[in-house]
């Protein structure tokens, strides 16, 4: 099984990325939905969120409020910190989990979009890393056009991450998304080569077949030689 990483900053276009690996039949796991699933209400992140934050950030149907909540995280550092400390863990199960239904069914390459996977250490998990880049102007016009949010929000919001410029050097693939979707498309089409390329013998005994011919093996290496001995 091969996991591939895909990060970037804020509005860099990891979410278009993984529409075009989708459209080619990659499956992705995808760490914003699983952060909306962990503080859905109800939930253990959601129950401990509220303990910490009180129940001002909280709608009167008792969702969180996300733009309150975010407005309050990217605005304090402390705040966000004590936010990602609660969700880590149940983020972390949550992509595992992801991860494991694909294994289950087969899934050979599985694309895990993860906006903080350097932040998080998660990198050393993943092989290739794909970072999706954007020049600074391009980011705050789109974030400022998607979001429709401030200019102010939006520097926050890149600022709470680490800079753009460090994540693309620790990339093995740069994906430079400042230019047009046709732009994209086109680098998209060497990106999905590379990383479709025939699994190494690593990732081979990682993926659920590798793991039923190595099961397969021991089966029948067990009785040959219970077959021996009882002919001794
Ligand atoms: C603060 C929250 C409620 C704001 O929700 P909102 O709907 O406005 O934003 P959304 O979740 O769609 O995130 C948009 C982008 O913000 C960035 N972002 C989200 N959380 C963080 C964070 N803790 N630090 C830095 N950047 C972040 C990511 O690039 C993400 O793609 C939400 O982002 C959240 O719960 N964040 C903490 C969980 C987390 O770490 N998510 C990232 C998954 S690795
Ligand atoms: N090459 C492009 N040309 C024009 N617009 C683009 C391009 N790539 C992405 N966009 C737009 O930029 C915005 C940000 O892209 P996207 O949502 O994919 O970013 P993201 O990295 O997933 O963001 P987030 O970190 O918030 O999840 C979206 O409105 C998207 O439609």
């Amino acid at each position: 099984m091969r996991l591939v990483g895909l990060t970037g900053g804020i509005a860099s276009g990891k979410s278009t990325v993984s529409n075009l690996f989708k459209a080619n039949d990659i499956p992705v796991v995808d760490a914003d939905l699983v952060a909306r699933d962990v503080l859905k209400k109800g939930t253990g992140g959601w129950k401990k969120v509220v303990a910490s934050f009180g129940e001002e950030i909280l709608l009167a149907n008792g969702e969180v409020d996300r733009p309150k909540l975010g407005q309050i995280v990217f605005s304090d550092p402390g705040k966000r910190q004590l936010l990602n400390r609660i969700l880590a863990p149940y983020i972390s199960s949550g992509i595992f989990f992801g991860i494991l239904k694909l294994w289950i069914k087969g899934s050979k390459v599985i694309v895990l979009d993860i906006p903080l996977l350097f932040e998080a250490k998660m990198d050393k998990w993943t092989k290739p890393i794909i970072v999706v880049w954007v020049d600074p102007e391009t980011q705050l016009r789109r974030l400022v056009g998607r979001d429709r949010t401030s200019e102010e929000d939006a520097r926050n919001r890149i600022n709470a991450q680490m800079p753009l410029d460090i994540k693309r050097s620790k990339a093995d693939i740069v994906i430079d998304n400042s230019g047009s979707l046709d732009d994209l498309s086109e680098q998209f089409r060497k990106v999905l080569f590379q990383v479709t390329r025939p699994l190494t013998w690593t990732e081979f005994w990682l993926s659920r077949q590798g793991a039923f011919s190595a099961l397969a093996s021991v089966i029948v290496g067990v009785l040959i030689c219970r077959k021996t001995f009882s002919n001794l």
